[in-house]
């Protein structure tokens, strides 16, 4: 008999299949501590939850018959994956059931805010007849920007059509015959910002996403922009938003989410006039806890009778003689993705992967999966895609994988190349394990390069002329960037070359611009590899 314990309020109805299996005993128990937790989970195979239980290593540690972890819902930033992989722990979740709740919330909010409805309410029940000082907007005819064009932004999309609005999308995974297939425009951050009358995010939270509405958007941004952050606290600028409200900027905003929740009671969005919130319920119907909690309890049900399962979020265990062969080249299949995906311009279509040497003599499969989640994992979030996940999700996104063996490596024993192709460009990289160094990049386009694959790099394309290495450490180091590693590569003497700079720290946006003026200098890009 398994046992599964229920440690948050989950809809009863969403997990009556695992209390009727003969094979499942279900306890309901929320609100545990996490010490209560770890001295009861040794007697459960499977802990459901939500978002409320912080599902610890220490949990996982005492949970000694724990095979899964199901996640009523998308985010699974309460559930410590490392630790859960570690252990051979699956974890799964439900990211489909709460699309168009969270979606119909989003308009919700777009249209509170556009009405001023819950300021309105408040003054109404106060004993206020005040029909002065709220006049409201149209959606009709506005421009919505769309950031974020997964799951969720793509409904939002669809339904704002019907209220009449021009919708102009943004996501680096969108590609023109989608957009055109959803009647969207495709756009980018800048220009939604300046055009667009309002604004909705869709991404997950990312080094890349947080804060992508800051300062340096306000200051340019369209004066009456209305926007609504119903995804993750932290894509847009707190402390930013509230001034540029207060500037006339911002006509109103309505957040769901906060960088950090609950938010304290002297937050500043709390009674801001122009900013309304709502306590992070973005899923809460009764409909997608209901979807959520079945799409859970299903795929715990086949998890438990060691069925194929579906959604999950971290690592399946890989049989021994290939884990041997592959795991040292896990960490540089991600990297490679990770390093050539911040170099491609537009919408990555194809992801084409060819091993060279010994690595083409086994199952590569597993290390594919690693580079598609370095390629990927840049713009969907770490914490979303995995090895389990990463080719479903690539699938999903209409991006092509091509996977090819060379018996014969060019100059190492094992080789990974790894070309990305979007509409616009093709970019490639080439990695090796170098015995007594570790991985190494050793191409990058047709530039023969020694790069460790690993912290802040500064890639820049110049043309090969005497003195211009002097101009780029000069600039930098007057900037305060130290330089820890420097490789060139170039075809011809005088020719078009690279540098590959590994710096101590990243560099500003407006550093990288400075060195993009400098004589010879074609283009600087800064990668980050962590
Ligand atoms: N408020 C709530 O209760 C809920 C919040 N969420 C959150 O909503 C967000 C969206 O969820 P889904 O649509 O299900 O996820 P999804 O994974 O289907 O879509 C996210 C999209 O963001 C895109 N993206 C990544 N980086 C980007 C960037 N820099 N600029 C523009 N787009 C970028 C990705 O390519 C992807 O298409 C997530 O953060 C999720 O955790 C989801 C459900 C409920
Ligand atoms: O379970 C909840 O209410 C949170 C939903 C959410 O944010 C998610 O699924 O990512």
């Amino acid at each position: 008999m398994f046992k599964v314990l229920v440690s948050d309020p989950i809809s009863d109805l969403g997990i009556q299949k695992l209390v009727d299996a003969e094979d499942v005993t279900v306890d309901k128990k929320p609100g545990l501590s996490e010490d209560e937790l770890v001295a009861i989970i040794g007697d459960y195979d499977a802990l459901l939850v939500r978002s409320q239980t912080r599902v610890t290593a220490r949990i996982m540690d005492a949970g000694k018959s724990l095979k899964v972890v199901g996640r009523a819902g998308v985010g699974v930033d309460n559930i410590d994956l490392e630790a859960a992989t570690q252990r051979g722990i699956i974890v799964i979740n439900a990211p489909d059931g709460n699309t168009i709740t969270t979606c119909e919330h989003t308009f919700a909010m777009m249209m509170a805010v556009a009405r001023h409805i819950p300021q309105a309410y408040l003054k109404t029940v106060g004993g206020e007849w005040d029909r002065k000082s709220f006049l409201g907007v149209e959606l009709r005819g506005k421009i919505l920007g769309v950031l974020g064009m997964g799951r969720i932004g793509s409904e939002v999309a669809k339904r704002a059509k019907a209220f009449g609005m021009e919708i102009w999308g943004y996501d680096p995974f969108l590609t023109e015959e989608r957009a055109e297939k959803l009647g969207i425009r495709m756009s980018s951050v800048d220009d939604i910002v300046r055009n667009a009358d309002f604004m909705t995010v869709h991404t997950p939270l990312t080094p890349e996403t947080r804060h992508m509405i800051s300062r340096p958007q306000f200051e340019v941004m369209k004066k009456g922009m209305r926007i609504v952050n119903c995804a993750r606290g932290g894509i847009i600028d707190e402390l930013a938003l509230v001034e540029a409200a207060d500037q006339g900027i911002v006509a109103g905003a309505a957040f769901d989410v906060f960088e950090v929740e609950p938010p304290a009671a002297d937050h500043p969005f709390l009674n801001h006039p122009k900013i309304i919130v709502t306590p992070h319920l973005g899923a809460s119907t009764v409909e997608a806890q209901e979807n959520v909690a079945i799409d859970v309890s299903e795929q715990v049900l086949n998890i438990l009778r060691d069925k194929p399962f579906l959604n999950a979020v971290n690592m399946p265990p890989i049989p021994a003689n290939v884990l041997n062969k592959l795991q040292p080249y896990f960490g540089l299949g991600e990297k490679l993705g990770s390093f050539v995906s911040q170099l491609i311009e537009g919408a990555v279509e194809e992801i084409s992967v060819s091993y060279a040497g010994e690595l083409a003599e086994v199952d590569t499969q597993p290390l594919t999966r690693y580079i598609v989640r370095g390629v990927l994992s840049h713009h969907l979030g770490a914490e979303q895609v995995n090895v389990v996940n990463s080719l479903h999700l690539a699938k999903g996104r209409h991006v092509n994988i091509v996977v090819s063996n060379s018996h014969a490596a060019r100059d190492f024993t094992n080789s990974i190349t790894v070309v990305l192709r979007s509409k616009t460009a093709t970019r490639l990289v080439t990695g090796t394990m170098l015995t007594g160094y570790g991985p190494r990049i050793v191409q990058i386009d047709r530039f023969t390069v020694d790069v460790a694959p690993q912290g802040n790099l500064i890639l820049v394309s110049h043309n090969d002329k005497p003195g211009i290495i002097g101009s780029v450490g000069t600039l930098l180091g007057d900037n305060g960037v130290n330089i820890a590693a420097m490789q060139v590569g170039r075809e011809l003497e005088g020719g078009a070359a690279i540098m590959v700079l590994t710096v101590d720290k990243g560099a500003s946006k407006e550093l990288i611009a400075k060195l993009v003026e400098l004589p010879d200098l074609n283009k600087a890009k800064e990668i980050n590899l962590y």
